[in-house]
């Protein structure tokens, strides 16, 4: 495991042991991302709410994660992703909340899950979508975890930067995969890591989202011609002057 997720699964070991085991009302039916990608003619794209990163530190700290949502939605986004992690990331489960309120598109919780209370906490908090980090996980974790998700009805983002993780991701048969651009070794980030992979995965019967390092229209028919249907984009929106334009120009035509 890179240095860097092994640091951020050991504080989320503390963090989940002051987690409460309530029992959750399951009243709440979570809005599908899969559906609004299957019935999209172009590329979806997930617009994310990053406050601050490990690789950037702060990127846009004072943002008001509504605002910040509706401009997305403005400009057309088919899901939001908030990172909700606090040591690495300054986001928060108030920030999912937040956008949950002023937004009916699907809202991804983007943080290192690890336990099923994280679950709890994620559709508690209003998510309709979760990311599994298949580098964070054995394969009995990540299956357990992604079977539990979906007892709630959350779909789940299974996350890969490598051929041996595809391979352990496809093993449990996930209808959505996230294709890291960003290799959390050595933060270098590459679009051409998704063509490599999608080149040899690419038929495979599931969605494939093309996440970080996307930036102008160039890279979205880049990661389009790849396999990809769905783009996760951060950095670029966060720092864009008018990230509903910047939106449109991402969801190219599919083929
Ligand atoms: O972004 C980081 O520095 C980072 C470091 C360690 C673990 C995860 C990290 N990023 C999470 C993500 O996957 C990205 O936020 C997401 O793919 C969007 O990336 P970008 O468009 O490049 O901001």
């Amino acid at each position: 495991m890179a240095a860097i997720l092994e640091e951020i699964i050991s504080h989320k070991r503390i963090e989940i042991k002051s987690l409460d085991t309530q029992q959750i009302i399951r009243n709440r039916k979570p809005v599908s991302f899969r559906e609004r990608l299957e019935a999209s003619d172009t590329m979806a794209v997930i617009g994310e709410v990053k406050r601050a990163s490990p690789s950037r530190g702060d990127i846009n700290i004072n943002i008001k994660p509504e605002g910040q949502a509706a401009k997305y939605v403005s400009g057309g986004v088919d899901a939001i992703s908030v990172l909700t992690d606090k040591n690495y990331f300054k986001g928060s489960m108030r920030d999912l909340e937040a956008v949950k309120c002023a937004v009916g598109v699907p809202v991804l919780n983007k943080d290192f899950i690890i336990d099923e209370r994280q679950i709890d906490r994620a559709y508690l908090y209003g998510a309709d979508v979760i990311l599994l980090i298949v580098a964070a996980l054995d394969d009995a974790a990540l299956k357990r975890l992604y079977d539990y998700a979906g007892t709630y009805g959350l779909e789940s983002i299974v996350e890969v930067h490598t051929e041996a993780e595809m391979e352990r991701a496809l093993a449990i048969g996930p209808e959505l995969i996230g294709v890291n651009n960003r290799d959390l070794k050595t933060f270098e980030v590459d679009v051409a890591n998704t063509e490599r992979l999608l080149a040899k995965y690419g038929d495979a019967s599931t969605h494939f989202i093309a996440e970080s390092g996307i930036k102008t229209e160039a890279d979205a028919e880049r990661m389009r011609d790849a396999g990809a249907s769905a783009l996760l984009v951060g950095e670029t929106l966060m720092r864009a002057a008018q990230p509903d334009a910047t939106i449109r120009s991402l969801k190219v035509p599919r083929r």
